[in-house]
C-alpha cells in the first residue's frame, strides 16, 4: 500500500501557524515583509511569484513584487537589493531564479543581507546549514518543507539510506545537508552518476530534483521506500508532471508526494514561515 503525502494539507497547517505568528508580531508592532524581485518574463516564475504574493497578503504580511525588465544589468539589480537591505519594512528578500545571462547569480546571492536571505542561499547561511550550526538562520525552503513533510508522516531519516538526485543550490545540496544533519546516510547523485537507477533502488528515502520528467519509475524504487518528487516538468501534452512516474511508483513506494500537491505547496508555505521567522529574529538584539 502506498500512502500519498498530502502537501496541500500540511501546507495548510503550516500556514495556520504562520497566521498566528503574524498576529503575535502585530502586537509588537511588527509586520513581516517580503520583497520578491523578478527579472524577465519566464512564465513559470510569473506563476510562482503570483502565488507567493497572494499567500503573503492573505497571511497578513507586507508583500512587494518588483518586476524588472529582462535587460536589467548586474549593477541595477545590485542597487535594488541594496535598497531592500536597508528598508526596515522588508525582512525577506528573494531574487527569483532563473536570472538572465548577463546577471552573475552567485554575486547576487552574496549581495543579500544574510539576515534577510529568505531563500537561505547566501554562503553564510549555507555554511551554517552544512556545519549544523546552532542558532537561528534561514534554510532553503523546498528542502526544509520536505523535512516538515517527513516529520508530519512520522518518517525519521535517522539510520536510513537516503539518495538525493540533483545537486543544485536551491534543492539538492541543502536537502543532502538537512538529511545528513537528521542522521541519514546520504548519497548525492547528478548527471555524471553511473548506474543511477541501481543507486536509486538502494534508497529508503529517495528525493528526485532533476527537472527530467519521469526519470524515475517504479522499477527504480525499493519497495516501501519514501519517494519525494521535487520536479515540476511538462509532459508531451503540456501537463504538469514530476521527475517520478507516479503511476508506476504507486504500489511500490511506501510513501510518495504527488505533482502537483506535494512539494510545491510546501515550498510556498515554508517561504512564508521563514519570512515570519526573519521578522521575529530581526527584533532580537545580539
Ligand atoms: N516544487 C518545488 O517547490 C520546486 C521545484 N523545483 C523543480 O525541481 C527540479 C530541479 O530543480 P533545480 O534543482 O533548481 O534544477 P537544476 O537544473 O539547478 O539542477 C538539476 C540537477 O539534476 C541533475 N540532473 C540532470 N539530469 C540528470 C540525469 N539524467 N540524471 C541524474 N541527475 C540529473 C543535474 O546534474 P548536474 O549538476 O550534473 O548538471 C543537477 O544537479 C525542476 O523541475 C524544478 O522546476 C525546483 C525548486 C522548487
Ligand atoms: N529564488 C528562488 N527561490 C525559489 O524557491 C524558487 C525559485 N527561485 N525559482 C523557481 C523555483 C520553483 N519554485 C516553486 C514554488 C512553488 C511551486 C508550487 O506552488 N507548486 C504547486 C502548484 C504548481 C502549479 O499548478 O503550477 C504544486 O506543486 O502543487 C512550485 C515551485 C520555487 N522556486
Ligand atoms: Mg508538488
Amino acid at each position: 500500500m502506498t500512502t500519498i503525502i498530502d502537501g496541500k494539507a500540511v501546507a495548510k497547517k503550516v500556514n495556520a501557524a504562520t497566521q498566528t505568528a503574524v498576529a503575535e508580531l502585530e502586537q509588537q508592532g511588527i509586520k513581516p515583509g517580503i520583497a520578491v524581485i523578478i527579472v524577465g518574463e519566464d512564465p513559470a516564475s510569473q506563476i510562482y511569484v503570483r502565488n507567493k504574493n497572494r499567500k503573503a497578503t492573505k497571511l497578513g504580511m507586507h508583500s512587494v513584487v518588483r518586476q524588472l525588465p529582462v535587460t536589467t544589468t548586474q549593477a541595477e539589480l545590485l542597487s535594488i537589493i541594496a535598497e531592500y537591505n536597508s528598508d526596515a519594512s522588508i525582512h525577506g528578500i528573494l531574487v527569483q531564479s532563473p536570472l538572465p545571462k548577463q546577471i552573475n547569480e552567485p554575486l547576487i546571492t552574496m549581495a543579500i543581507d544574510p539576515k534577510k536571505d529568505v531563500d537561505g542561499f547566501h554562503p553564510t547561511n549555507m555554511g551554517k546549514l552544512i556545519t549544523n550550526f546552532p542558532g537561528n538562520y534561514p534554510v532553503a525552503n523546498t528542502p526544509r518543507g520536505i523535512m516538515t513533510l517527513l516529520a508530519e508522516y512520522g518518517i525519521d531519516p535517522a539510520g536510513k539510506q537516503a539518495v538525493v538526485i540533483g545537486r543544485s543550490t536551491i534543492v539538492g545540496k541543502p536537502m543532502a545537508a538537512l538529511l545528513t544533519n537528521a542522521n541519514a546516510t546520504v548519497t548525492v547523485a547528478h548527471s555524471r552518476t553511473k548506474d543511477l537507477k541501481a543507486l536509486a533502488r538502494t534508497a529508503d528515502i529517495l528525493v528526485v530534483a532533476t527537472g527530467i520528467a519521469h526519470l524515475i519509475t517504479g522499477a527504480d524504487i525499493k519497495p516501501g521506500a519514501t519517494v519525494i518528487d521535487v520536479g515540476m516538468d511538462r509532459d508531451a501534452d503540456g501537463k504538469l508532471v514530476g521527475d517520478v512516474d507516479f503511476d508506476s511508483a504507486q504500489g511500490v513506494a511506501g510513501f510518495i508526494t504527488p505533482v502537483p500537491g506535494g512539494v510545491g505547496p510546501m515550498t510556498i508555505a515554508t517561504l512564508m514561515q521563514t519570512t515570519v521567522e526573519l521578522a521575529k529574529w530581526s527584533d532580537l538584539s545580539e
